[in-house]
């Protein structure tokens, strides 16, 4: 079932959902056999005819000792205990779920023995409900097991239930769990901040807790590798392990990882204030799939990638660098058949009786929580005490029973929280209590499940008041255990749950104490036909959106999105051959580099995590200083013509490059100078600027508007950047702002609208990279008065989709239309030479000379060159001869590019036309670096080269 199903890759992730969800509603129609078949999961006798799980069975409501597990061989069926081909039936896919804590919490009973206990919380509660995969438990047993005899022992006592222990000393533990997760994570990602760094020991400040909590992932991934198979899920979970993911993929990038977390996932501003913010994001964006319990959180998550990591967020995930990882929400849900069975239990109906005796005559109010600040407890007793002062009618009518199970209890913050509820509710039963009743029955322990199941019986109204919970699990199974009494759910709307029944339930915010207090006589006092509606709606959600429905769908997805992921890497270029670019640049005889210059030849700012890193550094581009002998060395090798082509103006250039001897081409080309001479234009004549003042008010009203943005005007283009500003605002005034340039003023005008990664430029069509190098080379010819064709072409950039034309220009047949492509809104588009078609690798330049224009073309500027206006320098050198025009139209093959012998090399782009990939300016600069050393070593040229203007007769 969990298997691959691949077979249509036309299949629509949402048709395959809706398919999975009818097969599992008709299987749960059919197949309920099977169904209590595998629900024998954890028992190890079958005698129940309810199967149901041994270990949570307990006849006294307050005793624990009958939750011990026998860890024999006939009770290792958990989790759908996995059956194989042996059986005849096809093998199911495993699945390695991985948690802090193993469903099962062990005491040891002599040197080599141990007895095993349920642990109670919800992530176990819900895993317990998922069946039919063959899962194993990788966890810590929350025991420290110093001695090999005693950790032998407990890995087979464990092995029998499925389940592989993580062993952690005391040490690790104390800084990793009760330090960095519970005393640090848990309260942040609950909205309730940080601790004083002075409030932690010295010892234990957050670096060494943080130090604490990589080395304990470290150890849960060293488990796992152990026991991971190819083709296995790993589904790690929750905020103990968010460092997993990125250990499993360093360790085998292949393994298919999942992270799900089990808590909220707060807003990025609150997850901004975290010192090791940055590091936790990465980590778990290593996983395939990354999981959270509402939208809400998932929301909150990309966001903190965006803000803080300054990712691309998309509706499928978080972006970096092409790899994709997808966020989605997964809310999680019971196992509600085994409640309503447990309800059928003889001896559960008994205790039912018991408690309906015992309450007789009252209203009974239920609240079951760890004892957790962030549950409520103290705000739900205190708002009881506001109900029953201002309804004395109820006094001896209604009774709070609230089960605080410990938890925790090593952390400090979870010792002063039980003695400040212990204080609140004697107070308030010393107030309102009798000589033979009490208000308020508070129960410091936890409950086996049929008591559990009971206590939600005989309830009349659940209060579940958490200030954050991550779902409450409570507050489904309450709903499931009403289908007899149909009481009311008083519920936080900070709780996940509220999501799913904030329909059905009467939602509170738990911090007003009085208008909990008043929901609380609202409740008491609904009328049965309310009450009935109410329940209906909550008990149909309950028992459709099932803990095996959510532990389905995401091993489901998990399974899809690698998938995905493995199609679009088909798509992304190889990386660069380095050593075969090496290798073919030095056989040649007459070379050419083209290279970006942003994102490309220019120093990386180190980013802090704040959006936008130091804006003012970022902002006057640098090339990066590594590059500096290794570019001079290129440039001054005779055989070699360096163009920086770039869409900055003239100044950039000017500023990084002009000690180099190389061409410059600014403004996307439409400039040219060789850093000997004069800037010239490469304009194509009457190129209509005439939009510039409308675009400049736009981009003006915009600059004002996003704080951080900014506006270049440049002689051909505008270009608004919105890279510093806050990304979710920059994206919607861009979006604003494309949709008034494609609507407005200017939509008929002929320009290209072209939208980049964090801005939006306008410019004139027919300003393209690719349009420009054509003209760029004719001049590079003539100036050199270049006989021996060009036999080797390397061309780096970070280019726009819409300047990818560049490639075509040397590979005539890719795709004409660049990936991602701009918007042109012009009714009457002035072609560029370039842009057409040339007949093949070995492109004859006479292609892009006069008789190629087509009637709505402008002529080659090349061939008809002019001076910059802005330099108003005519250069008489630089016009072609008429006898050179003629050696172009009638056919010199100036680039000859059969063999393998041109590399085009996109940089960090994933999505690109060009052969290869270069992920970084970082790997831009090593490969220029290997390159310059390759050539000194073949004794090429040195870097000392005489200056040579670049005759290719040489
Ligand atoms: O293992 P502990 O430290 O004692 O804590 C118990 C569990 O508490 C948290 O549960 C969360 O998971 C529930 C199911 O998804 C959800 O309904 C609830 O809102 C969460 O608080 C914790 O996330 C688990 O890891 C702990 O095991
Ligand atoms: O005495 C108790 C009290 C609670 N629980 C279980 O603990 C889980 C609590 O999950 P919830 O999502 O409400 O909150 P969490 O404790 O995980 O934060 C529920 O499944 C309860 O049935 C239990 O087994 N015994």
């Amino acid at each position: 079932m969990l298997g691959n199903k691949y077979t249509s890759q036309s299949q629509t992730r949402v048709g395959r959902l809706v398919r999975e969800r009818e097969l599992r509603k008709f299987n749960k129609i059919f197949n309920t056999d099977d169904k209590d078949a595998t629900d024998s999961s954890w028992s190890n006798s079958g005698s129940d005819c309810f199967r149901e799980p041994e270990f949570l069975l307990g006849d006294d409501m307050g005793s624990r000792d009958d939750e011990m597990v026998d860890a024999s061989p006939r009770a290792s069926r958990s989790l759908g205990g996995g059956f194989g081909a042996s059986e005849g039936k096809p093998m199911k896919q495993r699945l390695l779920v991985v948690a802090n804590r193993l469903p099962v919490s062990a005491c040891r009973c002599g040197e080599d023995s141990w007895s095993l206990e349920i642990s109670a919380g919800g992530l176990v509660s819900a895993l317990l409900g998922v069946k039919d995969v063959d899962a194993k438990w990788i966890g810590w047993a929350g025991v420290n097991v110093p001695d090999v005899i005693g950790q032998k022992a407990l890995v087979k006592a464990l092995a029998e239930k499925r389940c592989i222990p993580v062993f952690l000393d005391e040490q690790i533990v104390h800084q990793y769990y009760n330090g960095y997760c519970n005393n640090i994570l848990w309260p942040l990602f609950h909205y309730l901040g940080l601790p004083q760094e002075d409030g932690l020991a010295t010892t234990h400040n957050f670096q060494s807790q943080f130090d604490a909590y990589k080395k304990a992932n470290q150890m849960f991934a060293d488990v796992v590798n152990q026991h991971y198979e190819e083709g296995d899920i790993v589904w790690c979970h929750d905020y103990h392990l968010m460092f997993l993911p990125k250990c499993l993929k360093d360790h085998n990038s292949k393994m298919k990882v999942g992270w799900f977390l089990h808590t909220p996932f707060p807003s990025s501003e609150i997850h901004r204030t975290l010192p090791s913010r940055l590091e936790l994001l990465r980590s778990v964006l290593a996983a395939d799939l990354v999981g959270f319990h509402t939208y809400d959180y998932a929301r909150h998550f990309v966001s903190a990638c965006t803000r803080i990591l300054e990712l691309e967020g998309t509706p499928e995930g978080v972006e970096d660098q092409g790899k994709l990882t997808r966020v989605a929400a997964f809310p999680i849900g019971i196992d509600s058949d085994r409640f309503q069975r447990a309800l059928e239990l003889p001896k559960v109906k008994d205790k039912i009786n018991e408690l309906t005796q015992k309450f007789d005559g009252r209203k009974v109010m239920l609240g079951v929580d760890r004892l957790d600040m962030i549950k409520g407890i103290p705000q739900k007793i205190l708002a009881f005490e506001k109900f029953l002062e201002e309804n004395p009618d109820w006094h001896d009518k209604v009774i709070l029973l609230q089960i605080a199970v410990p938890t925790r209890t090593d952390v400090p913050e979870y010792q002063k929280l039980t003695c400040q509820v212990h204080e609140i509710v004697g107070r308030i039963n010393g107030r309102f209590g009798t000589l033979t009743a009490v208000p308020i029955h508070h129960l410091d322990r936890s409950l086996d499940f049929h008591a559990l199941c009971a206590l939600y019986a005989v309830t009349d109204v659940a209060l579940v008041t958490s200030l954050r919970d991550g779902m409450n699990l409570v507050s489904y199974e309450f709903v499931a255990c009403q289908g007899a009494k149909k009481g009311v759910l008083i519920l936080s709307e900070f709780a996940g749950a509220a999501q799913s029944l904030g329909a059905g339930a009467l939602l509170v915010n738990p911090w007003n104490i009085t208008e909990v207090a008043d929901s609380i006589a609202k409740a008491l006092n609904m009328p049965a036909d309310e009450r009935e509606k109410r329940h209906r709606h909550n008990y149909a959600h309950v028992t459709t959106h099932t803990a095996q429905d959510w532990a389905e769908t995401f091993v489901s997805e998990l399974n899809d999105t690698v998938v995905e992921a493995q199609i679009r890497t088909k798509q992304v270029p190889p990386l660069l051959p380095s050593e075969k670019a090496i290798g073919q640049y030095l056989q040649s005889k007459n070379r050419l580099l083209i290279l970006g210059l942003n994102s490309t030849l220019t120093e990386l700012v180190e980013s802090s995590g704040r959006r936008g890193g130091d804006q003012i550094k970022e902002m006057e581009l640098k090339l990066h200083l590594d590059l500096k002998d290794p570019l001079k060395s290129l440039c001054n090798d005779p055989k070699t013509t360096v163009v920086v082509l770039s869409g900055s103006d003239r100044r950039v250039l000017d500023d990084n490059f002009g000690e180099y001897n190389m061409w410059l081409a600014a403004e996307n080309g439409m400039f040219l100078r060789l850093t000997d001479g004069e800037w010239m234009t490469t304009m194509p004549e009457h190129l209509n600027m005439d939009w510039v003042d409308s675009v400049k008010h736009v981009f003006e009203y915009f600059t004002e508007r996003t704080p951080r943005s900014h506006f270049e005007h440049r002689e051909t283009s505008l270009v608004w950047n919105y890279k510093y500003a806050d990304v979710e605002f920059g994206k919607l005034q861009a979006r604003d702002m494309l949709q008034h340039l494609w609507t407005g003023p200017i939509s008929n005008a002929a320009v290209d609208v072209v939208q980049g990664n964090r801005s939006v430029e306008v410019r004139s069509v027919g300003v393209t990279k690719g349009a420009a190098i054509d003209r760029i080379l004719g001049e590079i010819v003539h100036s050199k008065k270049m006989v021996t064709p060009i036999d080797y072409v390397l061309c780096i950039g970070h280019f726009l989709a819409k300047d990818e034309d560049i490639y075509t220009f040397f590979e005539p047949e890719l795709p004409s239309e660049p990936l991602n492509s701009a918007r042109t809104k012009t009714a009457e588009v002035m072609k560029a030479p370039s842009e057409k078609r040339h007949g093949g690798k070995q492109t004859n330049i006479k292609n892009n000379s006069k008789t190629s224009h087509s009637k709505n073309q402008k002529p080659n500027i090349a061939s008809e060159r002019k001076v910059s206006s802005a330099s108003q320098n005519n250069n008489p050198n630089s016009r072609l001869s008429p006898q050179e025009m003629m050696s172009w139209q009638e056919g010199s093959s100036i680039l000859d590019l059969k063999g393998d012998n041109y590399f085009s090399c996109a940089v960090g782009r994933k999505q690109s036309n060009a052969r290869y990939l270069l992920n970084s300016s970082k790997e831009v600069v090593s490969f220029l670096k290997k390159l310059a050393m390759s050539c000194s070593q073949n004794g090429h040229f040195s870097a000392n080269h005489h200056h040579c203007n670049g005759n290719g007769r040489s």
